[in-house]
């Protein structure tokens, strides 16, 4: 027997669009990512997969984006749980900026260190300047952190993973991990084992809903690497997330 999990990345979201690094700063979709996160739950409904519970990060380019998948697969209804351990990945200082301007400014080997590579964090925030989420009422009293490369992305979404989305995948239900481009790439490095260098070459496209098996034993996939609903579409735009910023 295998539990089945869901990953979607958020639609495009308006700073996706415009290309500034975003990070834990809260944007709406723009309208061709409300058409994608629709499209994503008419994918879940063609493929007969059907979500029992829904896992969110506490950033509206997730949340919106599960709703209207779920609104459009007629399951708007199922549970929802949400945490900032799901939130993408805290771009510190380089919330708000352009990613063409900071490639151009710091060099393409900064610019990739701080946007794919594991372990090196971009500059930390400045508390309570305009992109900083320090007075945040929905973050009080959590351990926030002021930048993160992946590496804190896993260590601090894994604790979630281990508590309350394994116990949902265990009890036999079908799980809706509706999250982000850097959270969903810590989600799959721990899953499929992947390496620290290869998860830099590793692009999540948005709203394309990613299916996953898992070993019921192991919590392993059956199909490494997961199984997009729309491949096609995913390779794409998986190109397009790639090439952010050139
Ligand atoms: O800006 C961000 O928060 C992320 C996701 O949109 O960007 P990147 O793909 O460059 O990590």
């Amino acid at each position: 027997m295998t539990y089945t999990l869901v990953l979607l990345r958020h639609g495009e979201s308006e700073w996706n669009a415009k290309n500034l690094f975003t990070g834990w700063v809260d944007v709406p979709l723009s309208e061709k990512g409300t058409e994608e996160a629709k499209r994503g739950g008419a994918l879940l409904t063609e493929a007969g997969v059907s979500p029992d519970v829904l896992h969110t990060s506490l950033l509206r380019r997730a949340i919106t984006t599960a709703n209207l998948a779920l609104d459009a697969a007629d399951l708007h209804w199922i549970p929802v749980k949400r945490s900032w351990r799901l939130n993408e990945r805290h771009y510190g200082d380089l919330q708000g900026k352009d990613k063409k301007q900071v490639r151009d400014q710091y060099g393409e080997e900064q610019f990739m260190l701080w946007r794919r590579s594991y372990d090196v964090p971009p500059p930390e925030i400045e508390l309570g300047s305009e992109y900083s989420q320090d007075a945040d009422p929905r973050y009080a009293g959590e351990p926030i952190p002021r930048s993160e490369a992946l590496k804190q992305v896993l260590d601090r979404a894994l604790p979630y993973w281990e508590s309350e989305i394994v116990p949902d995948l265990k009890a036999g239900r079908t799980v809706l991990v509706a999250a982000h481009g850097n959270s969903l790439r810590a989600l799959v490095k721990h899953l499929d084992g992947v390496d620290d260098e290869t998860i830099a070459g590793l692009n999540i496209p948005t709203g394309i809903p990613l299916v996953y098996e898992l070993d019921e034993e192991t919590l392993k996939p059956t199909n490494p690497g997961g199984t997009y609903l729309d491949p096609e579409a995913a390779k794409d735009a998986i190109a397009a997330v790639a090439n952010q910023g050139k």
